[in-house]
């Protein structure tokens, strides 16, 4: 069974709180989404696997080291989309797959529009990002999509998550690692997690 990784690095913990802010508009909203993503990535990557090799510095060569695997990142659409770009910021070589779900507002279950996938998988380690791990749905059906495909190591990294959907995660797909910056109290009957953030899409892209 992996890990959940809960931060609780006093720059995500700080900027967690301006995210949820109610009066927090969608420029800063996207900028926070950002920030917060690439310290989570920081955490979720620390156990890449490297290779040696030598550069020549103005002086001398010196002993390097660069990433070995061949990572990519799933953002789930809409709201993944500022996470993704964010993590490609700090490791431009990895690739992006464009995964689109959306929950039905019903029956809150995950239908998905849109699947961008090559025909064959092309990384090493696959990492979903999502912002929000409501009752679970979502993720596990990327999850699911992902392992049809071929993949292998995945990691979900997500900011906020209801107990409900790390729990269903966690027992579909034990083989996961989860990477979060909290897990709030419950989900409502619309199945928004509180306190949350809101609806982390609408909320991007200034939409809803
Ligand atoms: O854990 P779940 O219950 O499945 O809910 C989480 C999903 O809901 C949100 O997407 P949404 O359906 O609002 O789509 P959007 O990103 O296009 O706004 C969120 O970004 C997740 O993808
Ligand atoms: O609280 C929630 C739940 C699902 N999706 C969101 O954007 N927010
Ligand atoms: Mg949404």
């Amino acid at each position: 069974m992996e890990e959940v990784h809960v931060s609780t690095h006093p720059l995500v913990l700080h900027k967690l709180a301006l995210l949820r802010n109610e009066l927090t508009e969608p420029k800063k909203f996207r900028e926070l989404v950002r920030e917060i993503a690439q310290l989570l990535f920081y955490e979720a990557t620390q156990d890449l696997p490297l290779a040696p090799l030598t550069v020549q510095t103005p002086l001398a060569p010196a002993q390097g080291y660069a990433v070995a695997d061949r990572v990519g990142v799933i953002p789930i659409l809409r709201a993944g989309l500022g996470m993704a770009e964010a993590v490609v910021e700090i490791l431009p070589t990895m690739h992006v797959w464009h995964l689109g779900l959306y929950r039905d507002h019903e029956t809150l279950q995950p239908v998905t529009y849109y699947n961008k996938l090559p025909a064959e998988p092309d990384i090493d380690i696959s990492i979903i990002v999502d912002p929000m791990l409501a009752t679970g749905g979502s993720a596990v059906a990327a999850v699911d999509i992902l392992k049809r495909w071929g993949a292998k190591q995945i990691k979900f990294l997500g900011l906020i998550a209801a107990p409900e959907g790390v729990q269903l995660l966690r027992t579909a797909h034990p083989d996961v690692a989860i990477y979060l910056a909290a897990i709030d109290s419950h989900l409502n009957e619309r199945g928004y997690i509180v306190p949350g953030l809101g609806d982390a899409g609408d909320r991007q892209f200034g939409t809803g």
